[in-house]
């Protein structure tokens, strides 16, 4: 990251590259002081990887890693993991069974050479900012997920580090005591002086956490922007449905967007070029019989799938009704599925208001 004046933005700045197998992850990120990003993508993208060579604890086989003034790796050099300046909360937390709270803590400090007496006070006063002082003398297994969860995050903190990465905070709680745990969590984010890296599933994670979204798939970031950014304009099919929002690709045609098997989305507005259209699942309505007289887009459509969500039900279509078409998601009541009759393999008819879709450049 680049000022206006040319200076280099504080903070990490990677450009690397590392081989898995047959996984190449391919990355360039920059995160800025005080900034917190949330790193999302489908299972096998390349989140982890990422989180271990951040972490030091795999090597890239090309490129750059920098923290503030310090070079973590570069052609031939690698700082091993406990001198990088970067603190690690993983997803199950690994506290030592053995230890207590508050060795558990200290024994981050020990790790990057700190003395036994030292540590220990550093460690009080940051199980003191966490407000988990009466879990001192606690063990892991007597902890709550949530007081767990405060007790690796004191653990990563007080070593002081300039970049704090997180792999799922969340993942292992429950769903009550995430709410809470997000909200203390959001908190501590905010307060933390480095740059810092969440990994999340979870869009609600996502939002509530981090300022800004990188989204990586196949080893290679596909988007970046604030959550309002991102969720106004996906530009895949993992982002749209982590969004929720349908996305349909095709060319620019007089007042529309033809899909490539032919099929028209009318957007009431002249439009060229490869462009994506996004709406949302429940603008979409559907019909037993073509539906008369109406501006709207009307298409007809296969039931390729059903599946209840809360107090509604996700109906996946292929539009055009046939094999290989581009699908999407309409959104409809149970009372309106039993109405229809809808069941796989059923042909019917979707409609689609064009002031409902969200038009922009694909390429
Ligand atoms: N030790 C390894 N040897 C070979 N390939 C590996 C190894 N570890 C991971 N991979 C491959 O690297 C790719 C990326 O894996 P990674 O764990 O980074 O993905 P992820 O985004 O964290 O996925 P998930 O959300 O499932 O945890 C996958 O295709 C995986 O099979």
């Amino acid at each position: 990251m680049v000022t206006k004046r040319g200076d280099r933005v504080p903070g990490l700045h990677a450009d690397f590259r590392v081989r898995r197998g047959d996984f190449t992850l391919d990355l360039r990120l920059d995160v800025a002081e005080g900034e917190v990003i949330a790193l999302v993508g489908p299972n096998g993208a390349g989140k982890s990887t990422t989180l271990r060579t951040l972490a030091g604890l795999l090597p890239p086989d090309a490129g750059t890693i920098t923290l503030g003034d310090r070079i973590l790796d570069d052609a031939g050099s690698h700082r091993p993991a406990h001198r990088r300046a970067v603190a690690v909360v993983f997803q199950d937390y690994l506290l030592f069974p053995h230890l207590t709270v508050l060795d558990n803590v200290a024994f981050g400090l020990r790790a990057t050479g700190e003395g036994r007496a030292a540590s220990r006070r550093r460690a009080q006063h940051w199980l003191a900012r966490m407000d988990a002082v009466e879990l001192a003398e606690l063990r892991p297994q007597q902890l709550s997920g949530g007081q767990a969860q405060r007790v690796a995050l004191a653990r990563a903190l007080a070593t002081d580090p300039e970049l704090l990465l997180l792999d799922e905070p969340l993942a292992a709680l429950d769903a009550r005591t995430r709410l809470t745990v997000r909200g203390e969590l959001r908190r501590h984010l905010a307060d933390f002086p480095g740059a810092a890296i969440v990994i999340t599933h979870d869009p609600t994670d996502a939002a509530v956490l981090a300022d800004r979204l990188v989204v990586i798939e196949h080893g290679k970031v596909v988007q970046t922007g604030t959550r309002e950014q991102v969720a106004g304009r996906p530009r895949t099919d993992y982002v749209a449905r982590l969004v929720g929002l349908n996305l349909l690709i095709g060319d620019g045609v007089d007042h529309g967007v033809r899909l490539d098997d032919g099929t028209m989305i009318n957007t009431g507005r002249t439009v060229s070029g490869r462009l994506f259209a996004a709406f949302r699942p429940a603008a979409v309505a559907l019909w037993r019989e073509r539906p008369e007289g109406s501006p709207r887009n009307v298409w007809p459509v296969l039931v390729d799938g059903l599946e209840p969500i809360g107090d509604s039900v996700r109906v996946e279509l292929i539009i055009g009704a046939r094999p290989g078409g581009q699908t999407m998601i309409a959104e409809i009541t149970p009372a309106a599925v039993a109405e229809l009759g809808l069941d796989h393999g059923h042909r019917l008819w979707a409609s689609l208001k064009a002031s409902e879709i969200e038009v922009y450049p694909a390429d």
